[in-house]
């Protein structure tokens, strides 16, 4: 069946396109351009009246066709490139559809023809998909990289070797003769194939913030200077600046791109002991925030010791944590804002020492790190930097910075990405999506337990397992796919492509 859809977006522009890929491509799209040859030359563009049914002009445009299987989708495709008017496009469109011989194309559809016309395997189909929906320059790059086969060589360099081995096994279990000893080596095979399957899952987390975006949190104790560091982090006055502690109470958020990735930083309401009830929702909201972004970063005002810090650290929830010491232009604490911020967790910890985390730490601190050591993982943590701030000397040395002159901040933000990206650069990652991950991890099971099997079981079971992980594989390429996982892939795509 010949399909037909707008190819461009639904809203006025240059030039709109109307497309039809099938076996009655041509022969329709000349109904909507008579005036072009019965047999035109493929790819080139005829000027053409595009015209109604009662033959009346519509517009005057431009007539492509490609003859399959040189085209996009493998089939008969014709294009009619037209002013860009939504309303005319939709009459074009309409003028096609009334022919029987043609339907609506579903979301995809073009693109999943050319998966099945083997134009394109399931990654590159998929990086279609993502080159569309990308909304930073990382994005875009990823997607072309997955476009033009990175992931798809890949998952093809796994994939060979694998088959390779599954067809060694079989042929000795089939033919123990003939194909003597080609599965002598097969444990060490699987244990190389299983940590290259390891390695490709291990970028999804990279593919993840290529695709999304970077979520990064300020986070500290009140009147740190977040909202200071957060405005010229984003370049703009955005957050409210006062030296009321607690001035910021919802989490504010702003994206930024920087090399190219997407950032969303979020500014959140400062972390104490003792606020008001409305404070107290914001930092509830806080702590929930920074437990699902990428990285928080740690803001603290002068003076504040590497106990403190540590104790502040473990309100991220597991969250990396970067932690930089805020307002560097002071250069002595005579303002003694490190005496406000101690006052407070002492305060506090009067109140409530049992059940606040920090205030244990702050006792420890006062106490000696020592009496607490043995009671929990946290305070050996604590007590650890509290007895040896020598032997703490492992840890980095803090960034500076002062989002009141601008000093550091350049070097946060390197530091950010550098903890959020690790090396290298975001286009050369290979977009490993939630789904590929998916059925990598699948894959990376059955050969871990195909390495046990060839320990202790026979070679019947370690081929099973490791044609197991071929499946799990071919699913990842498309050498292996379901009609509903083809839905599931190609809804998401826009109509038309
Ligand atoms: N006007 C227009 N622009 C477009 C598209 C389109 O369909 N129409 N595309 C649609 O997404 C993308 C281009 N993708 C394309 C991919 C392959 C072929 C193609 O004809 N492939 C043949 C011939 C290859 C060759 O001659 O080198 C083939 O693969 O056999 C065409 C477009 C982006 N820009
Ligand atoms: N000297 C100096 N002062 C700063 C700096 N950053 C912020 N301040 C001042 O410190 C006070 C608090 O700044 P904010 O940016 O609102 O601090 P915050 O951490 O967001 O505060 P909360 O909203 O209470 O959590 C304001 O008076 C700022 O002008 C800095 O880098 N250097």
């Amino acid at each position: 069946m010949t399909i037909a859809a707008l190819a461009t977006a639904p809203a006025a522009g240059a030039v709109g396109i109307l497309r039809l890929s099938g076996p009655d491509a041509l022969e329709v799209g000349r109904l909507l351009a008579p005036g072009v040859p019965a047999r035109p030359t493929p790819r080139h563009a005829y000027l053409a009246s595009f015209v109604d049914a009662e033959g009346r002009a519509l517009d005057e445009g431009l007539f492509l066709y490609f003859r399959g299987p040189r085209s996009f989708t493998g089939e008969d495709v014709v294009e009619l490139q037209a002013h860009g008017s939504p309303r005319l496009l939709r009459l074009l469109l309409a003028r096609a559809l009334e022919d029987a011989r043609v339907r609506h194309a579903a979301p995809g559809e073009f693109t999943r023809r050319a998966f099945l016309n083997g134009r394109l395997d399931l990654t590159r189909a998929e990086a279609v998909a993502d080159l569309v929906a990308a909304d930073s320059e990382a994005a875009v790059r990823a997607a072309a990289a997955g476009l033009s086969g990175v992931l798809a060589s890949r998952v093809q360099a796994l994939e060979a070797p694998l088959r390779a081995l599954h067809a060694d096994m079989e042929g000795v279990l089939s033919f123990p003769d003939e194909a003597e000893g080609a599965d002598e080596d097969v444990g060490p095979r699987v244990t190389a194939l299983r940590a290259q399957a390891e390695a490709l899952l291990a970028e999804a987390g990279r593919g993840r913030l290529v695709r999304r975006g970077a979520r990064v949190a300020l986070f500290g104790p009140v009147n740190a200077g977040k909202s200071t560091l957060f405005n010229r982090l984003v370049g703009e006055a955005r957050a409210l600046v006062d030296d009321e502690p607690g001035t910021t109470r919802d989490a504010l958020e702003a994206r930024v791109e920087w090399d190219g990735l997407a950032v969303t930083l979020f500014d959140t309401a400062g972390l104490r002991e003792t606020p008001g009830r409305v404070e107290a929702l914001g930092i509830a909201r806080t702590r929930e925030l920074l437990a699902g972004v990428d990285l928080a970063v740690l803001v603290l005002p002068p003076g504040v010791t590497r106990a403190e810090a540590a104790a502040w650290t473990r309100d991220a929830g597991g969250t990396p944590v970067l932690v930089v010491d805020g307002k560097c232009d002071v250069a002595d604490a005579s303002e003694s804002p490190r005496r406000r911020v101690g006052g407070g967790a002492v305060e506090g910890g009067a109140a409530d020492a049992s059940e606040s985390p920090r205030q244990r730490v702050s006792g420890g601190s006062a106490e000696g790190g020592a009496a607490d050591a043995s009671e929990s993982p946290r305070q050996r943590v604590n007590g650890g930097a509290v007895e040896g701030g020598a032997a703490d000397a492992s840890e980095s040395p803090r960034q500076r910075v002062s989002g009141l002159t601008g000093e550091g901040v350049d070097a946060l933000r390197d530091d950010m990405l550098g903890r959020l990206w690790g090396g290298g650069t975001p286009s050369a990652v290979a977009l490993v999506s939630e789904r590929h991950a998916d059925a990598l991890r699948r894959a990376s099971e059955a050969l871990g337990r195909a390495e046990r099997a060839s320990r202790v079981s026979t070679l019947e079971v370690v081929s099973g397992e490791v044609g197991l992980a071929l499946e799990s594989l071919g699913e990842v390429s498309g050498t292996v796919v379901s009609e509903a996982l083809l839905d599931a892939i190609f809804q998401r795509f826009c109509i038309g492509k």
